[in-house]
């Protein structure tokens, strides 16, 4: 048999270092622990322990600065990192420092013995680790959520590779943010961001706009126009609704993503195509392949690194956190400062969030804006949302400005949903009968459950509509908050 390989473990909490230790104890590891970042460099300094494993926030040291000295006199000795503060910075700092994994706590047992087991497997060659630091500006991801922690693991380890990366998730969920934050932490940010969305230029455009065009080149080109795969050079070309790339431009993003150059439109002479790519959209590309809207040998070329952002109403153990975030901003863009009563963070958690972060954002902003109160309430909140029923539309860009416009673009959204297999029967009465249930409700919760004033403001007679709420179903609920 082979010798034991020892773990080293630097936790100043007592119970983390009897639990690892046992743990790994039982999976045949020898174990060294201590609660001192500089009993850990002794140890790491005498040559022992084939593996360290080490908290954040110890007494005497900052973990995340032992790591770096740890990597240059021991470059194969391999760093997992574990933190209580799981936060996008600490992964980040991990990562870029030369830790060979970060764990936000609390972690599960088996997820930390199959990173020791990856670790002490792994190539003994130095990681890609050691990349000049981040200087610490303020830090834009926001969220606890496992679901988020996820993120934080997979960006930070991007922002030390060039690999191409698909973000999907609905619209607001943060595809954005998180294209921009691959690149302010990534090997390229001292080079531009440039970004650009499909479905907000105009189709005949998207070409000349990504590759630029020479002179003449169509009608109105009346000088040479630079694209943006030249303005990115050196730095990260964000391709934002993807979905929405007319064919003509999808062969040619093909072509320079194999080729690696590029040529601009009416043009002849290659040029070296330097960006790194991130792209996103919130559509189903798997669907629009099977359509034949989108091309799959360029969705393969492109979904090198997914990242999918889940939804608001998945997480919304961050709403709190992102809501405090989101009136901080709207405090440091001159609105007044404003809290949240506990009342008005369960009315948050309640809501569904169609329109996600960015939904949130834009409400704490008019709360900040409209609430003399310093204390916002949950009836506040309440009746803003009843107020903002619609949720941005798919395409994500500001509010419809009538209420034709934001049925239209619901229905647009459930019929593109259902494209295959759209109920085509009975589609009109079907509409009108289940646009009559959220109305009620919204209208009741618009009122406080006040059944006269629901009345009022629907202009139905009040008989008709407690007749309504008896058909529906519907919950009966005063003084709502
Ligand atoms: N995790 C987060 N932490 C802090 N702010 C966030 C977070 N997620 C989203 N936001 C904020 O919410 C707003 C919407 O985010 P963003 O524009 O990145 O969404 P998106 O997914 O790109 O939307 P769309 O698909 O509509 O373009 C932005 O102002 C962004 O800063």
């Amino acid at each position: 048999m082979t010798e034991p390989r020892t773990i080293l473990i630097a936790d100043d909490d007592r119970a983390i270092r009897t639990v690892l230790s046992q743990a790994l104890g039982r999976s045949g590891y020898q174990v060294r622990a201590t609660s001192s970042a500089a009993t850990l460099w002794r140890w790491v300094e005498d040559g022992e322990g084939d593996l360290v494993i080490t908290d954040v926030v110890m007494p005497d040291e900052n973990g995340l600065d032992l790591v770096p000295r740890i990597r240059r006199v021991r470059p194969d000795l391999r760093v997992v990192v574990m933190s209580a503060q799981s936060t996008f910075a600490t992964a980040v700092k991990a990562t870029q420092r030369g830790a060979f994994e970060y764990l936000p706590k609390p972690f599960d047992l088996k997820e930390l013995l199959a990173v020791v087991e990856r670790a002490l497997a792994a190539p003994a060659t130095a990681s890609p680790g050691g990349a000049e630091e981040e200087t610490g500006e303020k830090l834009p991801l926001v969220g606890r959520s496992t679901a988020m922690q996820e993120i934080y693991r997979t960006v930070a380890r991007l922002t030390t590779t060039d690999l191409t990366v698909m973000i999907t998730g609905e619209s607001g969920t943060g595809k954005e943010l998180v294209a921009r934050a691959l690149h302010d932490y990534g090997k390229r940010r001292a080079g531009p961001f440039v970004a650009i969305n499909m479905a907000a230029i105009p189709r005949e455009l998207i070409e000349a706009e990504l590759f630029g065009h020479e002179r003449g080149a169509f009608t109105g080109a009346l000088n040479r126009g630079i694209g943006r795969f030249e303005q990115a050079a050196g730095g990260t070309l964000f391709l934002d609704e993807i979905g929405d790339m007319p064919p003509e431009a999808q062969t040619r993003l093909l072509r320079v993503l194999q080729e690696g150059e590029f040529t601009t439109v009416g043009g002849r002479q290659p040029i070296k195509a330097n960006v790194r790519i991130v792209a996103a959209t919130h559509r189903d590309l798997r669907q629009l392949i099977r359509q034949g809207l989108f091309r799959e040998d360029l969705f393969y070329r492109l979904n090198v690194v997914p990242i999918r952002l889940p939804p608001l109403r998945e997480r919304i153990e961050d709403i709190p956190l992102l809501a405090r975030h989101f009136l901080d901003r709207a405090r440091a863009s001159g609105l007044p400062s404003k809290q949240l009563s506990p009342e008005a963070m369960d009315a948050l958690k309640a809501h569904a969030w169609p329109g996600n972060a960015r939904e949130l954002e834009n409400l704490m902003r008019r709360l900040a804006a409209l609430y003399a109160q310093e204390v916002i309430g949950g009836d506040a909140v309440a009746s803003e949302l009843a107020e903002a029923v619609l949720p941005a539309g798919p395409d994500g860009q500001a509010q419809p400005a009538t209420l034709e416009q934001a049925v239209e673009r619901h229905l647009a959204t459930f019929m593109a949903a259902h494209k295959d297999g759209m109920p085509v029967r009975d589609l009109y009465d079907r509409v009108l009968a289940e646009v009559e249930r959220p109305l009620l409700r919204l209208a009741l919760g618009a009122t406080r459950g006040n059944q006269i004033k629901a009345a009022a403001m629907l202009g139905l007679n009040r008989n008709t509509l407690r007749k309504k709420i008896r058909e529906l179903d519907l919950p009966v609920v005063r003084g709502l908050s």
